[in-house]
């Protein structure tokens, strides 16, 4: 399938806020979308650094999960605070918490990267993408599982947009995200 090099019209100037479990492509697809519009892209794991000055993983080691979550909703609250055009990558677990699901709706244009355990497990199962992953020291697909059933019905409930990822290029879920964009500014 062919990817559109040149957008028909601009996109207009949105607040891109993705979200989804991890390994659902938010960092990838983040970073895709900058290449493609222009746009900054800003990772969950960077604003978290920025916020704390300590990387994600040695939070969670250092000063346990509670501690790990509130850092990310800070960095939330950082991406919300962008002046658009901005895209950003959200922690997959930020939709745990009323307060931060209502920071969520109200911040941007929300997309959930949606993929199915299969794919999460698939993708972040082995190598670096799980090493760098602190949840995932069980079996992966348990983890997921457990996680995701949880929050389905919270992404869900703050998606402006649902986009399936599990058959889709990083390059085609841009395209489908900035489309959408361009229809709902009636174009
Ligand atoms: N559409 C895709 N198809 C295949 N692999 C992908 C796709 N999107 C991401 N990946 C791979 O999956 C892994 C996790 O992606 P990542 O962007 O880090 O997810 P997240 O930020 O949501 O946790 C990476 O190794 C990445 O290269
Ligand atoms: O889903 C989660 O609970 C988490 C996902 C991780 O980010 P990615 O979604 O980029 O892997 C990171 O925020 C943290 O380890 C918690
Ligand atoms: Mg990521």
């Amino acid at each position: 399938m062919s990817v559109k090099a040149t957008p028909a019209r601009p996109v207009p100037a949105a607040r891109i806020l993705l979200i989804g479990m991890m390994g659902a492509g938010k960092s990838t697809v983040g970073r895709a979308m900058s290449a493609a519009t222009g746009w900054p892209y800003l990772d969950n794991d960077e604003l978290v650094r920025r916020a704390t000055g300590v990387p994600t993983r040695r939070i969670l080691h250092e000063r346990g999960v509670r501690a790990l979550r509130e850092a990310e909703a800070t960095a939330l609250r950082l991406a919300v605070e962008q002046p658009p055009p901005v895209i950003a990558g959200i922690a997959g677990g930020v939709v745990e918490s009323p307060d931060d699901r209502r920071v969520l709706r109200e911040g941007g244009f929300v997309v959930w990267l949606r993929a199915r355990i299969e794919t999460l497990a698939a993708r972040i199962g082995a190598g670096s993408a799980r090493a760098d992953r602190p949840w995932l020291e069980e079996d992966p697909k348990t983890v997921l599982r457990r996680l995701y059933a949880g929050r389905e019905p919270l992404y869900a409930e703050v998606a402006s947009l649902i986009v399936d990822v599990d058959d889709a290029t990083p390059e085609q879920t841009v395209t489908t995200i900035l489309d959408t964009l361009r229809a709902r500014a009636g174009g």
